[in-house]
């Protein structure tokens, strides 16, 4: 397959009611198509919450060579087999992360709407930067509104790759994908798909592969 110009990243819903039912609907979705990335994304969760839940969903992802994201938390996310770790700006500095884990563990940032903080992330050591919110959400209280441009403008002059978060469903992604993001993020947008998550990750393929 050639190289898709964009690609798919997971995020999980912000709560798992029921683990087990939820390590289904992974399954399902990582085998409908292509997905880069997957970020465990809980929140509220305590330490056991968190580790209990990379234990069971790590092994899904990491099997089909999907790389497992931990947001907010480098410490655990070295500590439980994480291939890197997610960061906001109230969350570790990047740099400061990347000082303690190394070289070989992805770190991504956070970036609202603002190429001046995705510079100082690059320039800290972050491997990706995403921008975000495009659309509305109902997954996460969000107040920034990024024009799909800056994705334009991203790639045209910097070399980090771009993430596209916030209410990114499969109407709404060419735009996206158009403007030049790098990688799709999205829950809501795979999870409560109406014809199901596997549904959504072959439409999301279709998207990526034209
Ligand atoms: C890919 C991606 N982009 C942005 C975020 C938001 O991170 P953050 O600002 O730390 O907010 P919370 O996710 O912690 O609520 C993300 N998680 N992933
Ligand atoms: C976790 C998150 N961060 C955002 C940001 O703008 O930084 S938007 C968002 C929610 C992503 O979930 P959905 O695909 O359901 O909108």
């Amino acid at each position: 397959m050639s190289d898709p110009r964009c690609q798919l990243y997971l995020v999980t819903p912000p709560s798992l009611r029921n683990p087990a039912d939820f390590a289904e609907s992974l399954r399902a979705a990582l085998d409908a198509g292509p997905v880069a990335a997957l970020q465990i994304r809980l929140k509220p969760a305590d330490d056991d919450t968190l580790r209990r839940a990379v234990d069971l969903l790590r092994p899904i992802a990491q099997d089909r060579g999907v790389a497992v994201i931990l947001n907010d938390r480098p410490d655990l996310a070295q500590q439980t087999g994480c291939d890197g770790v997610h960061l906001g700006q109230d969350d570790m500095p990047v740099a400061q992360a990347r000082r303690i884990l190394g070289r070989g563990f992805m770190i991504g940032a956070t970036c609202h709407d603002s190429r001046h903080l995705a510079m100082e992330a690059g320039e800290a050591g972050a491997d990706y930067i995403a921008f975000g919110a495009f659309f509305p959400t109902s997954t996460k209280a969000t107040s920034h509104r990024p024009d799909p441009e800056i994705l334009t403008i991203w790639r045209e002059t910097m070399e980090i790759p771009s993430v596209a978060i916030g209410g990114v469903t499969v109407a709404n992604a060419p735009v996206l994908i158009e403007a030049g993001a790098d990688f799709l993020a999205v829950s809501a947008g795979v999870w409560t798909h109406p014809e199901g998550p596997a549904a959504a990750v072959e439409a999301f393929g279709r998207l990526m592969s034209t």
